[in-house]
């Protein structure tokens, strides 16, 4: 794992938008097309709104989130929402957003088209996660019922599970779709993520905690 330690959370987000414009420029230059996958969540805001500004052929960029909660686009909860709010403005306005959640109730069925949809768009080019203080990464959470399968390595790409204590089904994507990822960034902020970040290296188990499934391979950026 890659640590930066920035000197505060606005240095942060505009330095990341930054790295993460230079991945997908680089990607771009051999891909026709190339796939950014990107985290719901409080957190990632600053940086959509940074990077949604930068000049790149977001023509080619094909957006899919690390995962959803289970909720149309006018829930405040929807991480599609947020997509089209902060990224997909501006120049960003030009990539191609493949978003998961259909109106239909959350099924296996559902669940497999979605995963046929985007397995085209597989691997993903460049990832940016986030992480929660429980260590989770995209919806993969200690404590959830499907975590097990979905870190198997012949897991589907996408799978419905379950948060405890979470008001509403998900979707992510699961670990082996987050570990084929060529590029790998995940955006942390303040001191309990940081101390969740430390257990998460020092337990290196996956089921207690799901974000060390990417660390070895992930540059994590971090302000107080
Ligand atoms: O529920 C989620 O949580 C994580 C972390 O979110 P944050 O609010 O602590 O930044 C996020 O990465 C994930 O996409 C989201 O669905």
């Amino acid at each position: 794992m890659n640590l930066k330690d920035y000197p505060d959370r606005e240095f942060l987000m505009i330095e990341l938008a930054q790295k993460l414009a230079g991945d997908l420029n680089t990607a771009l230059m051999t891909h026709d097309t190339v796939t950014f996958a990107v985290p719901g969540g409080t957190t990632p805001g600053p940086v959509f709104d940074a990077l949604s500004a930068v000049d790149l052929d977001w023509s080619r960029v094909q957006v899919l989130l690390t995962d959803e909660r289970w909720v149309p686009e006018t829930s405040d909860r929807s991480n599609a929402r947020l997509i089209r709010e902060r990224l997909l403005q501006d120049k960003a306005a030009k990539a191609r957003f493949i978003g998961y959640y259909d109106g239909s109730d959350l099924s296996d069925a559902g669940v497999a088209k979605a995963a046929e949809r985007i397995a085209p768009l597989l691997p993903i080019s460049v990832l940016l996660l986030g992480m929660g203080a429980d260590m989770h990464t995209a919806s993969l959470f200690p404590g959830s019922d499907q975590l097990a399968a979905a870190l198997e390595d012949d897991a589907p790409a996408l799978m419905a599970v379950t948060a405890p204590g979470a008001p509403e089904p998900r979707v992510t994507l699961t670990a082996q779709a987050l570990k084929s990822a060529l590029a790998v960034h995940i955006l942390i902020t303040g001191r309990d993520k940081r101390d969740a970040l430390e257990q998460a290296v020092a337990l290196d188990d996956p089921m207690q905690a799901p974000v060390s499934v990417v660390l070895g391979a992930a540059s994590v950026h971090w302000a107080e």
